[in-house]
């Protein structure tokens, strides 16, 4: 299970599951496509077992959730969203901003909110609360005035509590690719939106990228992943405690140690296989373990260049001198520095977001934040000073195009 990893091998499979469901996933959108809110009921008994009475989460069973959740469980939602809240709002830039660069020559940038926003959160092998967080706090930091969700039947409570704590408009109650379908192109009960977060499966990520030409997406938010660097001061123990944590998301998850150290990479191999044992999603985790395992790199600069390669979406570094070697990791979605950063923390509550990207794609995204639902407009304004100062350099350059018309806008205000 344990095992040595060829990591071309190992990057080409990330990709390949999602090749996989194109097809499917191509006839389920082309199904809401044409069928509208009809193929959202008939999908929902295919592919969750529910009969769907009701599309539409009411105010009513939103309010009766919180009886059935308990107290402990809504303070910690609560304090939760304060922490996501305070990181997201230090990302929130000022709604306009001026500045005179030279004398009759002022520039900004002025930020405006999406209008209607859809997040996708996740509820097939286990209820996400912490994802409704983290798809809509962003959003409400942002100014979005409207936000939707979308999340498979039948809804847990404490979903149905997280998403109301966060001030979510509106809930639905359906799951996968014909949920991405309906947010992106809209049917009866479901307004279409202006871009999708979220993640979740193979068959909800597809969808996002089948459906990209059509709505904004966020990235590819597939299974979860966790790549650790180490070396030979790190806690087997600890390092083990978080592949196991991403493991359990889902049998397409997928973990990989990357270590200078052959007797670590043994000692992690020994608490995985012991605490697999005692593990509650042990069926899962087996699976995500098939497709796991470790590389042995030569020094710790062949190990930082394996990091990269791999482009993973979270990076736990557990080496002597984490701080010494972090500006060099260029592509990971999110990272976890030193021996008590358990990536479950940023999982639920430090306030760092969870929706990141995965299969290598941390190489070209970012994860969630403020900026993904925002527009910005560069703003200018110019005297006839200003004019004077820069009309020379303008009608040089678009003369040198042969786009005289272009000189010409400036010449003609400066001959007046
Ligand atoms: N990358 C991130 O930011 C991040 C964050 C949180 C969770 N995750 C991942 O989200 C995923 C959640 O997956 P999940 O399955 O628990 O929930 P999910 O909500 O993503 O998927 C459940 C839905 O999948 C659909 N489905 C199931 N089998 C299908 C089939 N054969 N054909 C078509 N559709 C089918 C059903 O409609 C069901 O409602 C996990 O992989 C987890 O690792 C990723
Ligand atoms: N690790 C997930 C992102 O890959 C996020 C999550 C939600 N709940 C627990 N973990
Ligand atoms: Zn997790």
């Amino acid at each position: 299970m344990w095992k040595a990893l060829d990591i071309e091998t190992w990057i080409a499979g990330r990709r390949s599951d999602l090749d996989r469901v194109k097809g499917s996933v191509s006839e389920i959108i082309g199904r809401v496509r044409a069928e509208g809110d009809d193929a959202l009921v008939d999908l929902t008994k295919k592919f969750d077992g529910i009969d769907l009475a009701e599309i539409a989460v009411s105010d009513e069973e939103r309010e009766a959730a919180y009886d059935q959740v308990d107290a402990e469980l809504v303070e910690s939602l609560v304090q939760a969203e304060v922490r996501i809240s305070r990181f997201h709002e230090l990302q929130r830039g000022r709604d306009l901003w001026l500045q005179e660069m030279e004398p009759g020559i002022t520039l900004g940038v002025k930020t405006t909110p999406l209008s209607r926003v859809g997040a996708y959160v996740p509820g097939g092998r286990a209820a996400y609360p912490s994802t409704a967080l983290m798809c809509t706090i962003p959003a409400v930091v942002a100014g979005v005035r409207e936000i939707c969700c979308c999340t498979p039947p039948p809804i847990n409570p404490i979903t149905l509590v997280a998403l109301d704590i966060a001030g979510v408009d509106e809930i639905y109650r359906v799951g996968g690719a014909q949920a991405i379908a309906a947010m992106a192109i809209g049917t009866e009960t479901i307004p279409g939106v202006e871009k999708i977060v979220g993640p979740g499966n193979v068959f909800v990520t597809a969808a996002k990228m089948l459906l990209r030409d059509e709505v904004e997406i966020d990235f590819p938010a597939g299974p979860s992943e966790i790549a650790v660097l180490a070396d030979s001061t790190a806690n087997p123990r600890f390092i083990a405690a978080d592949i196991l944590a991403q493991a359990e998301h889902d049998p397409s998850a997928a973990c990989v140690l990357v270590t200078t150290d052959a007797a670590l990479a043994d000692a992690v191999g020994a608490e995985v296989k012991r605490m697999v044992e005692g593990a509650d999603r042990r069926e899962i985790i087996e699976k995500a373990l098939d497709h796991s395992g470790y590389i042995v790199a030569g020094d710790l600069d062949e190990a930082v260049a394996t990091v990269n390669g791999i482009a993973p979406e979270h990076l736990s570094v557990q080496v002597a001198d984490p701080l010494g070697i972090l500006t060099r990791f260029r592509s990971a979605g999110s990272i976890f520095v030193g021996p008590y950063a358990a990536v479950a923390c940023g999982d639920y509550a430090s306030g760092t977001n969870h929706v990141l990207p995965t299969a290598g794609y941390a190489r070209l995204y970012s994860g969630l934040d403020v900026n993904h639902f925002c527009r910005r407009s560069t703003v200018q304004m110019i005297t006839r000073e200003g004019l004077e100062a820069i009309g020379d350099v303008v009608e040089t350059i678009a003369d040198a195009e042969g786009l005289h018309a272009h000189a010409e806008s400036v010449r003609v205000r400066r001959r007046r």
